[in-house]
């Protein structure tokens, strides 16, 4: 699979390798994996402008089967070069091969099919209104794209969440601007190619990479012309974006951070528990706006809860991202290894008890130079220490016993955060009571992470603003009117 050295930006249906230039470096072992085009503001304006633009051209005329076609066209091309996507993914984020092959590829092919089907099914609102005089109102609703959007797609899942919006802000005929995080630039540099290759009209996708602060990621969503800003990513950076675009009162959608946490009561399927629980703390190294940092356990069960936990937690495979049976590659650069370091070692400075991990593995080989750290569960935090507080975004929970349902709750919703819950318990009367309670978006009940496109995606507090998934990311990417004619 050929990568290209350089990642050019595309604007306007043309690729562009001037600028200046950064580095992209493997997270398995430090090496120099490629560099992208880093765009200035010269740049993104006219991307911006070719997306306005294009909304006047042939674009603007698609139905919306055409439009879907389209999409269904693009889903061919990533699936024809499947194992290209993969190798971007994996070489950006050193994530085991098997997940790049069973999560981020096959969602982002579905992610461009749910929504181009969806687009094709929607049906709008009408409704007639009889009036004193004997006549009627007839109204109807009249959907149109909300115009250019700005895409900003995070390093965790790149290709995956990039895919999550772009899919129906196409599909309602919207043009966009999208800006990968530099830390994963080449999956989104190789989603140009296809969307050149299935024909999809000038400045209808452009993609231009860059940081955050000064430079693409500033300039995109303080472009004069963008209708509306689609962002995940920390809670930070989405307040720092709402800023930008507050002038404009640009629409906004927010899929934040979390500081999630999972319920284990005692009368839980122990062995499913034990399995979901150390899924939802480690997977993808912890680097999941989902993942559980925070685990509240039943007394009667919480020391062999804890001892099964630290027994799946110690028995996971560091390794490089084609090795067997690996189980988690490094956290995704230096950089972001340096914070969760730094969590490791504030834990001890509040009085953590370490049940396992806290430190960086030593390999004896070129994945020293990587980001790698070990699986890490605390114990003995009180629920107002940092630690169990702030998100940590690695592969690291906080344990504690509970001793009934409202105590647990009131510490689960003590939180800035409202994102994702797992619940684990047989009494389904107790979890459906719970998950109406606890003040997230997303509960999940003996299950993390399973996945419905159709369903509303979000979070409450500081984890976002707008639900994504099936009509609502439709509605969220439309302008939508209301005809009403007196009959
Ligand atoms: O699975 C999804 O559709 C999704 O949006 C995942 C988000 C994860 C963020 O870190």
């Amino acid at each position: 699979m050929s990568r290209p050295a350089l990642l050019p930006l595309y604007i306007n249906g043309r690729f562009e390798e001037e600028g200046q230039r950064f580095d992209n470096i493997s997270p398995v072992d430090g090496r120099l994996l490629n560099q992208a085009v880093e765009a200035d503001a010269a740049q993104v304006a006219r991307a911006v402008q070719a997306a306005s633009d294009a909304l006047q051209g042939p674009w603007g005329r698609y139905s919306v089967p055409e439009r879907a076609a389209l999409l269904h066209k693009v889903a061919d091309g990533i699936q024809a070069r499947f194992d290209d996507f993969v190798a971007a993914e994996v070489a950006d984020t050193g994530r085991p091969l098997h997940l790049a092959r069973t999560l981020d590829l096959p969602r982002a092919i579905a992610n461009f099919r749910t929504f181009a089907d969806l687009a094709v099914a929607q049906v709008d609102d009408c409704c007639e209104t009889p009036q004193a005089d004997g006549g009627l109102l007839f109204n109807y609703t009249v959907r149109k794209p909300l115009g250019v959007v700005a895409v900003i797609a995070p390093w965790n899942l790149p290709l995956l969440l990039l895919t999550w919006k772009l899919g129906p802000a196409l599909a309602m005929g919207n043009t966009v601007v999208c800006k990968p995080s530099e830390e994963t630039p080449s999956s989104a540099a190789l989603l140009a190619e296809v969307m050149y290759n299935a024909g999809v009209p000038a400045g209808v996708f452009n993609l231009v990479h860059g940081f955050g602060p000064g430079s693409a990621g500033e300039f995109l969503t303080r472009a004069p012309q963008i209708s509306a800003v689609s962002f995940t990513g920390e809670s930070r950076t989405g307040s720092a974006i709402m800023k930008a675009v507050a002038d404009g009162v640009k629409d906004i959608s927010f899929e934040l951070g979390g500081k999630n946490a999972a319920v284990v009561f005692a009368d839980a399927d122990f062995d499913a528990a034990v399995a979901g629980v150390a899924r939802s703390s480690f997977f993808n190294t912890g680097q999941v706006c989902l993942c559980t940092e925070r685990v509240y356990v039943e007394r009667p069960i919480f020391d062999r809860f804890v001892a099964a936990l630290k027994a799946r937690a110690e028995g996971l495979k560091l390794g490089y991202p084609d090795e067997d049976g690996v189980d988690l590659g490094p956290l995704v650069s230096r950089q972001h290894r340096e914070k969760v370091l730094s969590y490791f070692a504030l834990a001890r400075e509040e009085g953590a008890v370490v049940i396992t991990g806290g430190e960086t593995p030593q390999f004896g080989d070129a994945r020293d130079q990587g980001a790698y750290v070990r699986p890490t569960i605390w114990t003995g935090l009180p629920d107002h220490a940092r630690c169990v507080r702030e998100e940590i975004f690695g592969p690291v929970c906080h344990i504690a016993p509970f001793d009934d349902e409202e105590e647990v709750l009131r510490r689960v919703n003590d939180s800035p955060y409202g994102l994702a819950c797992a619940l684990w318990t047989q009494r389904l009367d107790r979890a459906h009571r719970l998950a109406r309670r606890v003040q997230v978006g997303i509960v999940w009940v003996n299950a993390w992470y399973a996945r419905d496109l159709r369903t509303p995606f979000g979070g409450s507090k500081l984890s976002g603003l707008g639900r994504e998934g099936g009509r609502h990311s439709l509605d969220f990417y439309s302008e939508i009117s209301n005809v009403c004619v007196k009959l």
